[in-house]
């Protein structure tokens, strides 16, 4: 029998995005919901007890409202992409390059929660650094990043993109979370390693799809003799055997002019940059990536993948 994947959320940005990465697909049946029944609770506790993975694309209170329809069901597997669950002991952090061993507990998992966006491209620099012990864990990081429009949803791309929209944004680009709370800073900061919040400037660019996120990095700060191409090796090594995430060459990166923020839109893959010059004081750690693709509906597909490997 094929394994049943219901998306809740199915009509909304994330989840239109799994199912258009899943059509074709022949090994899995999809259980749906019509988009005028979306928040019909009765239906969807319906569909999310038959399912074996329940893949949840809602906001977070509506998440934790689904998980509670499940409650005493352990049979249904959970993908939750919201930011309830992230942080969570219970719940297997859905990143599976994070550490050598994240992808066997995602397929063990019975509870997996989805990264955000900006903590993928975040976590994918500074992670390898901490467990290589390059960067302390009291260093005071900087996450500066900028996001295509998609990453607000439904709501966002009504802003962006109809005039006549009563909230309608004009701003070519625009920084937001100004008090330095966003969401994304716990998972950061947890999945991080580090034991002091980072500071986060997040930023939206009139693109539909795409991400820069960038970790800026005093050299004399880190462990004794590191170096621009020590920190490159360290994140060269933690990377190998897998094709998801790629590190750029030094070489490659050095010729660059420019960092293009839409390059890997449509695509679920990762690039990772080490900036800077031979011998100077500073780098700049870039992850390039798709809001939609390794930052949510890419990364959720591959868990399911993962998790239907078991
Ligand atoms: N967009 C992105 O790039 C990313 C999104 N995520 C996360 O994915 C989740 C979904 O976000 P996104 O797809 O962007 O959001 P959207 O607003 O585009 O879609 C959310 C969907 O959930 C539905 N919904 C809302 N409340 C309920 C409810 N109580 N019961 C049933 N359905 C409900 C909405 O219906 P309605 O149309 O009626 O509001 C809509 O169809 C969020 O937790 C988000 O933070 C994570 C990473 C990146
Ligand atoms: C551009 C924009 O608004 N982005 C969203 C984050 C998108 C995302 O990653 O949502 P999760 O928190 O569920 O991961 C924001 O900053 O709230």
């Amino acid at each position: 029998m094929k394994p049943k994947i219901f998306i809740d959320g199915e009509h909304g940005t994330t989840g239109l995005q799994i199912r258009s990465r899943m059509a074709g697909r022949s090994d899995v049946e999809l259980l749906s919901i019509p988009e005028a029944e979306r928040r019909n609770a009765a239906i969807r506790e319906d569909l999310l007890n038959s399912a074996d993975v329940a893949i949840l694309c809602l906001p977070d209170d509506a998440s934790k409202q689904a998980v509670a329809m499940l409650e005493g069901n352990n049979k249904v597997r959970i993908i939750d992409t919201s930011t309830a669950h992230r942080i969570a002991p219970d719940w297997a952090y859905g990143f599976a390059e994070m550490d050598q061993g994240q992808a066997g507990r995602i397929r063990d998992a019975r509870l997996v929660a989805n990264p955000g966006c900006y903590p993928t491209g975040a976590i994918g620099v500074i992670r390898p650094l901490r467990q290589a012990g390059i960067l302390p864990e009291n260093y005071p990081v900087t996450v500066n990043a900028v996001s295509g429009y998609t990453g607000g949803g439904k709501q966002m791309i009504a802003q962006m993109e109809d005039p006549t929209n009563p909230d309608h944004i004009t701003s070519p680009n625009f920084l937001y979370g100004l008090t330095l709370k966003h969401k994304h800073v716990p998972e950061m900061k947890t999945h991080g390693l580090l034991d002091r919040a980072p500071i986060f400037s997040p930023s939206v660019g009139r693109f539909p799809q795409g991400m820069i996120v960038q970790v800026p990095l005093f050299i004399d700060q880190l462990a004794d003799g590191a170096t621009l191409e020590s920190i490159h090796a360290a994140l060269v090594a933690h990377y190998a055997g897998q094709s998801i995430v790629e590190v750029v060459p030094l070489e490659e990166s050095a010729k660059l002019a420019r960092v293009d923020a839409v390059e890997l839109a449509g695509k679920g893959t990762m690039k990772l940059y080490v900036f800077g010059s031979s011998g100077g004081e500073q780098v700049n750690l870039v992850a390039l990536l798709d809001n939609l693709g390794k930052g949510a509906s890419g990364a959720a597909v591959q868990n399911m993948d993962l998790m239907l490997s078991a």
